[in-house]
């Protein structure tokens, strides 16, 4: 794995059309500790993680691992592990295969297939094929998609969708591990009763801008996280 990398995102704004999709977003997410980056439906959080990943071209503003550009990344598929959506497999294909072709792709060994199935638990589903898996399957392949290059970043957009309750807590166990290691975890969630148990620091998106960035036990001192956010963003309504 790469040493431990930061990320640093200043002044970031996008709009389509006449939606402010995010405005001037600034926050910086260290390694060695999950961040929940959390908000309701539609308040910018994929776009922004979709412009520190280079999909989307900001407006303005800057999204940065380890003082680069996603773009400008030596190595980026195995610098920042990203799972966004986790629809996006050939249904024809097995979960082996998908591993396997993507794994050449980004220079992995072969070998690191197996221990990707391994780590998240789709051993048994590996020689299936994508389009018979459950939408937890896929989370589960789309994480190991994103382990494959032993990034020192994983960058996740509603991960828990379509798990059950042990997968739930699987994924918990599964990223609090990722951070001991010193990897940078960004989860995007709009369940705050999830994130509250997940996550060491908080960044509060609401109508495209952050309103909060503090660690969970400051943020929610005293009142559940789900309360904090409630006044956080009451005082906007
Ligand atoms: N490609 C696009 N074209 C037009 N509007 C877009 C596009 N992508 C996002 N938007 C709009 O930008 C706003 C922010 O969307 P975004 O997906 O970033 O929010 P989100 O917090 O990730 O929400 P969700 O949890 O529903 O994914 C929404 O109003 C959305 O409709």
């Amino acid at each position: 794995m790469h040493p431990p990398h930061r990320l640093e995102i200043r002044g970031l704004t996008k709009r389509f059309g006449p939606v402010a999709a995010v405005t001037d977003v600034g926050f910086a997410v260290e390694p060695g500790r999950v961040t929940g980056f959390l908000g309701p439906n539609g308040s910018g959080k994929t776009t922004t993680l979709r412009m520190l990943l280079g999909l989307v071209e900001p407006d303005a503003g800057t999204a940065l691992v380890n003082g680069l550009r996603y773009r400008e990344l030596p190595d980026p598929a195995r610098t920042v592990g990203a799972a966004l959506e986790a629809n996006n497999f050939h249904p024809g294909q097995t979960g082996r295969d998908h591993l396997r072709i993507y794994a050449a792709m980004i220079g992995s060994p072969d070998s690191r297939v197996d221990e990707v199935l391994s780590l998240t638990g789709i051993w048994d589903a590996a020689h299936r094929k994508t389009g018979g898996y459950s939408t937890g399957m896929r989370q589960r392949l789309n994480l190991a998609t994103a382990m494959l290059g032993e990034p020192p970043v994983l960058v996740l957009d509603e991960p828990t969708n379509g798990l059950d309750p042990e997968g739930i807590a699987w994924l918990r166990r599964f990223l609090k591990e990722a951070a001991a290691e010193g990897r940078t975890v960004l989860v995007a969630s709009h369940v705050l009763s999830e994130a509250a148990q997940l996550v060491d620091d908080v960044l509060v998106m609401h109508r495209g801008r952050l309103l909060a960035a503090a660690p969970l036990t400051e943020l929610a001192a005293g009142t559940t996280l789900e309360d904090a956010f409630l006044n956080l963003t009451g005082a906007l309504a």
